[in-house]
């Protein structure tokens, strides 16, 4: 390595992805540089909170296979480090019976041969009795997914990058990046120079790469995280085998409504409106649309009795949408030795160790583990009128 050389790779923003990126390459002796604009922990992106889902019931068979790989990498970090990130709850996926998402995801679950069990209108309340399942539902539960600690989990792989030799370098904001066959990257403290740089800045992705005249067609909207108080204290909690749930083209909604067992914060169950209001995320807190919290509140009248129709807490997050919700996993078009991981549209965390090895891959300029074709940016073609 040269002198001038300071790092084999360069990532840039610490949330999920890019701690999962930073700690494969560090795990591939690369000498790695991790930069997060915030002093971490923060909770001003998409990858802060207690928890997460977990699942391998998915429309699509690409990401049910990423899964399969994904919880051994996620018992391995648990090991690894020794702690526990993830627990089992099932999660219950519910949608009207003739609906293409909930037959899709069914179909998935049977064809990959995932755990799971399908219950009916008879035996839905021996199984759930917390739940009313609406007229001419159907259910299906993915028997392995569960609960991730996200909180813990980020704080953990950052602490293992670091471990093994990473530099994490917090309250340092890149604000330019000049492309080459050595990359130059400027912070408000300092300049690096790197083999390969990997973009993972969340929501801003859009602001960094305009200085390498890219704009990909993603939106930013902030969601409302909404906590709901139980009548009567643990009766949706894991004891009590309260499971995950997701709700499919609803009667309440077009987009899903998605539930967590009552654990963070205890006789509180987080039920959440998959999409929220546009926003830019240096001025979310201006945005303050309620709309979602709505739907919710009718949607938990009508389905889930044993819960106050009030929201007792409302935490904040945001959502980088792409247009059809698959992610960018990708190199920049017009420079190879930079990665760009963006759009995770609300349903990331939980491949964070996957995308984390795929990243990596990719700025090492290596073979992907995974068929990207799904995630590559030339599929936005007609929306873009940049450098493509
Ligand atoms: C409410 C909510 C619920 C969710 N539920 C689930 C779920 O149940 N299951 C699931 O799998 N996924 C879920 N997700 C999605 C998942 O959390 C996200 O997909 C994931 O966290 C995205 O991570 P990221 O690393 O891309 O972004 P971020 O976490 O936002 O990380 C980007 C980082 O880059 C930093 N950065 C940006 N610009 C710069 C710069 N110029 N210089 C330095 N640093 C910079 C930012 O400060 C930030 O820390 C949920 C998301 C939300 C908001
Ligand atoms: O990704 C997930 O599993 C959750 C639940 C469904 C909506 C988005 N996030």
């Amino acid at each position: 390595m040269s002198a001038e050389m300071e790092y084999d790779c360069i990532v840039i923003g610490a949330g999920v992805q890019g701690s999962f990126t930073a700690y494969q390459l560090a795990k591939r002796n690369k000498k790695t540089l991790l930069l997060e604009q915030f002093i971490l922990p923060h909770t001003r992106g998409s990858s802060h909170g207690p928890t997460r889902i977990i699942r391998k019931a998915y429309t699509q068979d690409f990401y049910t296979h990423m899964m399969e790989e994904c919880y051994m990498l996620w018992a391995q970090l648990e090991k690894e480090a020794g702690v526990k990130l993830y627990r089992q709850t099932g999660l219950l996926v519910m949608g009207p019976e003739n609906s293409n998402n909930y037959q899709l995801i069914k179909n998935t679950l049977q064809r990959n041969k995932i755990p799971m069990m399908t219950l009916t209108r008879d035996n839905f309340s021996q199984h759930i009795p917390q739940m009313k399942l609406a007229e001419g539902y159907e259910a299906v539960v993915d028997i392995t997914a569960g609960v991730l600690y996200a909180d813990r989990a980020l704080s953990t792989v950052q602490g293992q990058f670091q471990r093994l030799g990473g530099v994490m370098r917090d309250k340092e904001m890149v604000t330019d990046i000049k492309p080459g066959t050595v990359v130059t990257v400027s912070t408000n403290a300092g300049v690096y120079r790197a083999k390969s740089v990997v973009i993972t800045a969340g929501p801003w992705a859009n602001k960094l790469l305009t200085c390498m005249g890219l704009q990909l067609p993603l939106e930013v909207v902030k969601i409302n995280v909404c906590y709901w108080k139980e009548k009567v204290p643990g009766s949706h909690n894991m004891k009590q085998r309260f499971p995950c749930f997701i709700v499919t083209e609803g009667e309440e909604s077009d987009e899903d409504i998605y539930g967590l067992p009552s654990n963070e914060y205890p006789g509180l169950v987080k039920i959440c409106y998959h999409m929220g209001s546009k926003t830019d995320p240096d001025q979310r807190d201006s945005q303050t649309d309620r709309s979602d919290i709505d739907i919710l509140q009718s949607f938990i009248r009508r389905h889930l009795p044993g819960l106050i129709p009030e929201p007792a807490v409302v935490e904040h997050c945001m959502y980088t949408l792409t247009p059809d919700r698959h992610f960018v996993l990708d190199c920049h078009p017009n420079y190879r030795n930079i990665v760009i991981g963006a759009g995770f549209s609300g349903h990331g965390f939980k491949f964070g160790p996957i995308i984390g090895k795929l990243l990596c891959e990719l700025s090492l300029g290596q073979e992907p583990s995974y068929d990207l074709s799904a995630f590559q940016i030339r599929r936005f073609q007609a929306q873009m009128k940049s450098v493509l």
